[in-house]
């Protein structure tokens, strides 16, 4: 029997695993997730064929590594499921890997890779060490099985100098790398392909501003098909608020947040170094230190069980406002459309009729109904916009970050 490829994208808050077959275009055998991990209990979405089942999980799974050792174990037990019963049924693994330096393009990985990939585990904490531990895993305990790694950070090598250089000593930024690379490109280059193929444009014409927003959320301007900026930076956490991390603020900050800021937090070990400062607002801020909560489904909602869940939401929208303007302005007002993907952008009507009513004056107008309705299962794009008229469309991208790595 050929074998299958194995895609694996290990999130901030979730671990999501596709079997597909070699096939052109290859299909799907079986799609399952683990959500929630941050916020027990953590739920499981596993569909193969025309099942689908959803269920919250009793095990705790505290870390990716766990989630996806219960992933797979769940798939290859599966008596209806003969196409993937073992390792030996898998050719490939293909690993979403969010920081990948200077990476252009997927790299497979061996000792002088992986090692390579290590020296970054810090610029991206909520990712990189997870996702390394479960290529590690993959490692040792499927070892006749290649694993491919796929970059987030690949798609925004085209962001111009001017928009990725930070104006500090530059001998300093070349050496130690430092400088915008920018997040959530594997979804973002999965999200323009479908957009132009809906718009019926070629991709090399398109222009977009596009919304991934999840646990983490970031912002990108494309233009003529590349990346010309996005919100996140050297690492994950510049850019937008997301479950746990604080976005952009005032540097000077962490000097007056606490005088420990500067020195390594508890959570760190002889493998990553988070510094406490590193650790407060990646993983103590955001939704989290403003509610309690890192589910924003409880706080997109129309009457805030309290004024802290409305502060986050309006904090929200006021940066992913600002950023629409600013991105409008450098695509020079030539716009095909604006797309909410990921998590939140798929799921909460509330923030993107808030949003759109926001950004009225860019000509942006959103119907209601289809907005309330949301995308089917099977709709990877979804026109919501109001009328057919000139101004740009408002779309919905069901994002999937396991597909595209085949297709890099
Ligand atoms: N109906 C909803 N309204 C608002 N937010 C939602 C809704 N459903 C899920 N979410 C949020 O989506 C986020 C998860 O997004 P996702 O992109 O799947 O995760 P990750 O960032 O881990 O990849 C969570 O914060 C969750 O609360
Ligand atoms: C880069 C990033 O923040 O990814 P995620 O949304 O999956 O946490
Ligand atoms: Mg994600």
């Amino acid at each position: 029997m050929p074998k299958s490829i194995l895609a694996v994208n290990a999130g901030s808050s979730s671990v999501k695993i596709t079997f597909y077959t070699f096939d052109n275009p290859p299909r799907t055998i079986v799609d399952a997730a683990i959500s929630g991990i941050t916020a027990p209990p953590s739920t499981l979405k596993y569909q193969a064929g025309g099942r689908k089942h959803k269920e919250e999980l009793k095990e705790k799974l505290s870390t990716a590594q766990d989630a996806f050792k219960y992933l797979l174990q769940r798939c290859f037990s599966d008596p209806e499921l003969s196409e993937v019963a073992s390792a030996d049924d898998v050719e490939y693994i293909c690993h979403r890997v969010v920081h990948g330096g200077d990476y252009r393009d997927a790299v497979e990985i061996n000792d002088e890779t992986l090692g390579h990939l290590k020296g970054l585990e810090d610029l991206a904490p909520l990712h990189n060490f997870s996702a390394l531990e479960i290529v590690r895993l993959c490692k040792s305990e499927l070892p006749k099985v290649r694993s491919i790694t796929f970059f987030d950070s690949s798609f925004h090598q085209t962001i111009p100098e001017a928009v990725r250089t930070y104006p500090i000593n530059q001998e300093i930024a070349k050496a130690n790398g430092l400088r915008k690379y920018g997040f959530h490109g594997i979804s973002y280059s999965f999200i323009l392909r479908s957009v132009a193929q809906s718009l019926n444009k070629p991709v090399e014409k398109t222009n977009l501003i596009v919304m991934h927003i999840g646990s983490g959320a970031s912002i990108c301007a494309i233009k003529d098909g590349k990346s010309v900026d996005t919100s996140m930076g050297l690492t994950p956490l510049a850019g937008l608020p997301g479950a746990t991390r604080s976005g952009s603020i005032d540097p000077s900050l962490v000097f007056h947040y606490t005088n420990e800021a500067g020195k390594l937090s508890p959570a760190s070990t002889s493998e990553m170094h988070i510094s406490t400062a590193e650790d407060i607002l990646n993983k103590q801020s955001g939704w989290k230190a403003l509610t309690g909560t890192t589910d924003f489904a409880q706080i997109a909602v129309p009457n805030p069980p309290s004024e802290a869940h409305k502060l986050a939401f309006d904090i929200f929208v006021d940066r992913i406002q600002g950023y629409i303007g600013s991105y409008y302005v450098k695509l020079n007002g030539e716009l095909d459309g604006v797309v909410f993907a990921g998590g939140i952008g798929e799921k909460s009507a509330l923030l993107r009729r808030t949003l759109v009513d926001k950004c009225q004056c860019l000509g942006l107008a959103i119907d209601d109904v289809a907005n309330d309705k949301g995308p089917g299962d099977e709709e990877t794009v979804k026109d919501i916009s109001k009328g057919s008229g000139k101004g740009p469309r408002v779309l919905i991208c069901q994002t999937n970050e396991q597909v595209c790595g085949l297709k890099y």
